[in-house]
This record gives C-alpha cells, structure tokens and sequence, in this order.
C-alpha cells in the first residue's frame, strides 16, 4: 500500500536534512506506529504520502501510484485514497458536527443523497450520534478527535495518516481514540499514526517504524515505542560478587 525506496528530504532552507535515505514498506491493511525524537522527520514523511511535500530524491509509492508522477489535477484524487487526522483537529468551528463531516464528501463532489445516509453512519461508527447538531467548541477534545476521525474515515479512504492525534488529550481518552483508530483499521483501512505516546504504543504492540535524525533506525513487528523497553527487563545483572572473606 506505500512503498518508500530510498527517500531522503531536504527542505529549501533546512540545515540538515530530515529523511534519510528511509526505504520501508507497508502493506495493505497494516497498522503501524511511527515514532522518533521531535524533529525527527515523522511529518515530513506523512506530508510526502500526501503529496504535501515531495522528496529530494527516492521514490514514494501509495496504492500504487508514484506520487512524484501524479500531475497537480490528480493529486486530488491521491488524497481521496489518504485520510489524515492531526493533533488540533483541525474542524471548521463554524459548523455543526453534521456539517463538518459532510464538507469532507461535499469538496469530493458525493450526491446529497450519499452525503445524508453516510454521514450518520460516521457518526454512529464514533459514538456521537447524539451530539450530530452541536459545534466544535462545544465538544471535549476527545468527542472533536471523534469528529476528525469520522471525517476522515467518511470517503472510506484505503490510508488513514494520524498526526500526534493523541497529543492533546488525556490518558483515558487517548486509549478512546487508538481503540477508535483500530476499529477503522478493522475496517481494512491501512493505519499510520505517528506517536511520544509511550503507553499507547506499548499497549498495542503493532509494528514500530523508528525515525532518528530522518533515518529509519528501527522496524519491529509487534514493536515497543523505545527498543530498550523490550530489552532491560531481559538482561539478567550480575550478581555483586561478595568477597569470600565477607561471607560469614
Ligand atoms: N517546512 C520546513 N522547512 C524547513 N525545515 C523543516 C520544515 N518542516 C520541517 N522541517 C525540519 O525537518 C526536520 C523534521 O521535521 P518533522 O516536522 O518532520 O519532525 P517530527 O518528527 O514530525 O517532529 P515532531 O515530533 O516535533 O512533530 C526538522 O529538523 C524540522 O526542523
């Protein structure tokens, strides 16, 4: 579903650069977890599968499409198959929840028809059903990261890229929304979510991706947030010797 070949960025007026020479690649219906130091170039790689940005050199796949190829007129249609959530939601505060999520179907060009019977069942798929008519800032920060994901997920895209989208939450409520983001992944939705948060990704233990400094030092199935959780509980430590005069 993406394939990175040797991608590395270098941003026009960056010091360094922020991905390095990084080949991976992620298979339909996968759920990964994106991790790494801030700065380590997390975003960098979820704006190059949208398009947002492109490599310096190395070739970027998803679905099949090399997107350094794809003419502007159809870059579009490449973020039709990539949903994204982000840590500030990002919900047009001037309309209802209803309104928000139908926008994501209107730009599309979706018939009022289609937009009226599956908007609802976005809502249902995140348990808002009942708050349909209210305004972003009357949500809590979690019900608004519902709202994001069910736009996100109402076109049914074949990618779903989540930015940080815990970041602004509590812990309860960050368990809410992986568990949210893996109902979509059930759904056969390939899941990327670059993540700090330790717990979550060490509650999940699905596939780590591990960026430093733009390189891609770590790719672990079933993988912890940092690799020395997994390690310093298994190394025995020596026992402190007692010198044999000591030993009564
Ligand atoms: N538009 C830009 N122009 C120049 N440099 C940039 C730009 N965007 C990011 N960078 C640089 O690229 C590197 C990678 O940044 P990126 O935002 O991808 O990291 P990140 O791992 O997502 O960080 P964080 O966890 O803080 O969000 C950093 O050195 C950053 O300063």
């Amino acid at each position: 579903m993406i394939v990175l070949s040797s991608v590395s960025k270098r941003y026009p007026n960056g010091d360094r650069p922020a991905l390095v020479d990084v080949t991976a690649e992620i298979g339909v219906g996968e759920f990964v977890f994106l991790v790494g130091p801030s700065g380590s170039g997390k975003t960098t790689l979820l704006r190059l599968l949208l398009r947002e940005e492109r490599a310096t050199s190395g070739r970027v796949l998803v679905a099949g499409r090399d997107v350094a190829r794809i003419p502007d007129r159809g870059v579009p249609q490449l973020r039709r198959l990539v949903g994204c959530v982000f840590q500030d939601f990002r919900l047009l505060p001037n309309r209802t929840v209803t309104a928000n999520i139908a926008f994501a179907l209107d730009v599309v060009g979706r018939p009022r028809h289609v937009v009226r019977s599956v908007v609802p069942e976005a809502l249902d798929l995140v348990g808002l059903a009942e708050k349909a008519d209210r305004y972003p800032d009357e949500l809590s920060g979690g019900e608004q990261q519902r709202v994001a994901i069910a736009r996100a997920f109402v076109g049914r895209p074949r990618i779903l890229l989540a930015d940080e989208p815990t970041g602004n939450l509590d812990p309860n409520t960050s368990i809410e929304i992986v568990n949210l983001l893996d109902t979509v992944h059930q759904a056969g939705t390939t899941v990327v979510m670059a993540t700090h948060n330790a717990s979550l990704v060490n509650a999940m233990r699905r596939r780590v991706l591990e960026l430093s400094d733009g390189a891609l030092i770590r790719d672990e199935a079933r993988g912890r947030y940092n690799q020395d959780d997994l390690a310093v509980p298994m190394i025995p430590r020596p026992r402190p010797r007692v010198p044999a005069d000591r030993v009564r």
